[in-house]
């Protein structure tokens, strides 16, 4: 990672009429880090990351993407970024090879499409036409259409939505991929937890157009150091001391405890918390 952050988002502000969508958002990223921006359906998300890709305007805030303002940017900033959007491109009549191989063409230094569509696991559908592809595929060919220039940053929104459980995973492996080997910044949003704990290096959590935590999947809220739950089949305890209370259990029953757990909160029960504190 290098010192200049390749996201720096401070006081960003905005309106759709009446509708407040980003209310004063403080953001950085460092160059090399993936972060997961959470938070409830309407929370500001699409529009702070569509902010950030030049795609929409902003009403108020300073805004610096790999160091300029995306408002402004040109189109060799626009080489260095890739962006996956909900809607995905439209060229249902081309293939899968022709779409990722048309999108190459725009780039200085693009991959070799095939490579490309191996890379995101669509090998077998290359010559497809892209209206014939699943929901799940359809997103594989957007994150293929969103690294085939080489991204020194990339916007994720919402990437795995309609994958199933295999695809996800292997999109998670990509994801891996293009942030260790490659050393690609990258900024999602998600709907799924563990999506997030799987992949990032810090999660934002915004609510109502705020950021209202920001921090690594194993601290965010407090985690680290919130009580334990200690379960078994008569009962359930928090507890600073999990040891002492499985010890003191085990003597109780003479043996093993039956349905015994001892958890900690997973980042779901702190996000749910986080979300229902701010709303
Ligand atoms: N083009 C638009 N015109 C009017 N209102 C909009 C527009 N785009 C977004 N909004 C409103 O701004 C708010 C934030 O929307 P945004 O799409 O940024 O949220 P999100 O966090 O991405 O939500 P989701 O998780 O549902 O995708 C919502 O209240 C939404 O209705």
């Amino acid at each position: 990672m290098t010192d200049t952050p390749a996201v720096r988002v401070r006081g960003l502000r905005k309106t759709y009429g009446d509708t407040v969508a980003v209310a004063g958002v403080d953001l950085d990223v460092a160059a090399g880090e993936v972060v997961a921006l959470l938070g409830p359906n309407g929370a500001g998300k699409t529009s702070t990351i569509e902010i950030l890709e030049g795609h929409r305007d902003r009403d108020a805030g300073e805004v610096s993407v790999l160091g300029r303002d995306p408002a402004r940017a040109g189109l060799d900033w626009r080489a260095r970024i890739g962006i996956v959007t909900q809607d995905g491109a439209d060229l249902t009549e081309l293939t899968v090879r022709e779409a990722v191989g048309h999108f190459a063409h725009y780039y200085p230094n693009a991959r070799d499409p095939r490579e490309v569509v191996e890379l995101v696991g669509l090998t077998g559908k290359a010559t497809a036409r892209i209206r014939t592809l699943s929901g799940g595929q359809r997103r594989r060919l957007d994150v293929a259409i969103g690294v085939v220039g080489r991204p020194r940053l990339l916007f994720l929104d919402e990437p795995t939505t309609g994958f199933d459980p295999q695809a996800r995973r292997q999109f998670w492996a990509l994801i891996r991929q293009l942030a260790g080997d490659e050393g690609c910044t990258i900024l999602l949003s998600t709907h799924y937890l563990e999506e997030a704990e799987a992949l990032a290096d810090r999660v934002a959590v915004i609510v109502g157009g705020q950021i209202v935590a920001d921090g690594t999947p194993a601290t965010l809220g407090g985690r680290a150091t919130a009580r334990t739950v200690v379960r078994w089949a008569d009962g359930r305890q928090e507890t600073d001391d999990p040891a002492a209370l499985v010890a003191t259990l085990t003597r109780r029953y003479g043996g093993a405890v039956p349905g015994l757990t001892v958890s900690r909160p997973s980042l779901e029960d702190v996000y749910l918390d986080l979300i229902g504190a701010a709303s």
